[in-house]
């Protein structure tokens, strides 16, 4: 018999709109960021309000609209017929609402990368400023309530193996996956968000996303189990028949429903303001709701860790840097006079 206790979810506090609890922040050092670090601490999750601006979001969407028509080769942001499942399998993951395979590289998801505010909200909750900029995508849910064919997959998930997260002695693993990045396939970028390491050695991952426009439960989108980094641990001990379902090495767990129903039951949609970031523990179990409503979901994918983690050798951070320098310039970008001080060290160009 287990003797192991049970997992209370929280109960996250919102606003009378319905939109969760956020924090607005001045800068790292503000009081705000000691209670926003606070709030991730306790629930897994906090919302930072604000960090894009409302130009921004219309620019990234613009943009959003101008990757899904490189993809699927045709104009069709002013044509809700075309949205169609045909189209779409040319844009990304389909069933995750995500755009793009590998990471994207557009000059807009780059400048991005290094706005202020998101620096602000990674440092206040990382506690340090001496932080690294990952390679992501986009999400992009389809509206489906006149289109439920249109649909992505309820999901929770887990960018880690909870199993070698709790069965490992140490970090040797996740040093020698990152060790042998070497930045020349965009599936490397994601490879790199997903080594958390060992819990013995209990390193804080940071995972986050931005919503480009104003985010409601019936939209779908992001959604977590609140609490649950705390409890991921005595989860996974608990779960172990689980792990047979997946490879060994697998750093990306998708558990359907029917393993964990009562997981499902306390998960939450994390519903909040267009331009607001939502960064999480990656501990937390999380993953997206499908939309159920008239309005397109956006949103931008980060991550962000410190500079000075053992696992950024000198050698994988030059491949690193002269991978990102070759896709700036890709992007017509040039380092010295688009970036800002900021972004080139968020990017691992200057220390
Ligand atoms: O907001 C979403 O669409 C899901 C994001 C997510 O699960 C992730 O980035 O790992």
């Amino acid at each position: 018999m287990s003797t192991s206790s049970q997992f209370q979810p929280l109960v996250i506090p919102r606003d009378s709109d319905g939109f969760v609890k956020s924090f607005t922040l001045s800068n790292y050092n503000c009081p705000t960021a000691s209670t926003a670090r606070a709030f991730f601490q306790e629930y897994g999750f906090v919302v930072i309000a604000n960090v894009y601006t409302p130009e921004q979001c219309n620019d990234t969407i613009s943009d959003i609209w101008n990757v899904i028509e490189s993809f699927v080769g045709k104009p069709v942001q002013n044509n809700e017929q075309l949205w169609n499942q045909k189209l779409w399998t040319r844009t990304g993951i389909i069933e995750e609402g995500i755009i793009g395979g590998g990471s994207l590289w557009t000059r807009q998801i780059l400048l991005n990368r290094q706005t202020p505010a998101l620096h602000t909200a990674f440092a206040s909750v990382l506690g340090t400023e001496n932080i690294l900029v990952n390679q992501d995508r986009y999400g992009m849910f389809r509206p489906t309530k006149e289109h439920p064919e249109r649909s992505t997959m309820t999901n929770l998930h887990l960018d880690m193996n909870p199993w070698l997260y709790i069965d490992q002695e140490d970090n040797s693993e996740q040093l020698k996956v990152l060790g042998e990045l070497n930045y020349d396939s965009d599936d490397d970028w994601i490879t790199e968000n997903n080594e958390p390491g060992c819990s013995k050695v209990g390193e804080l991952h940071v995972q986050g996303l931005v919503n480009l426009a104003d985010n409601l439960e019936e939209d779908g989108g992001f959604w977590l189990v609140p609490g649950f980094h705390k409890y991921l641990t005595q989860w996974a001990d608990d779960h172990r028949h689980l792990s047979k379902l997946y490879g060994h090495f697998d750093q990306f767990i998708m558990i359907d429903r029917e393993y964990i129903p009562e997981l499902y039951d306390a998960a939450c949609h994390i519903s909040s303001r267009a331009g607001s970031a939502i960064l999480w523990d990656q501990r937390t179990m999380h993953g997206s709701r499908a939309n159920r409503s008239v309005r397109p979901r956006y949103a931008q994918f980060f991550k962000m860790f410190p500079a000075d983690h053992p696992a950024m050798t000198p050698e994988r951070a030059e491949k690193r840097r002269k991978a990102i320098i070759t896709k700036l310039q890709a992007g017509n970008i040039d380092p010295a006079t688009d970036l800002t001080p900021l972004g080139r060290k968020l990017f691992g160009l200057s220390t």
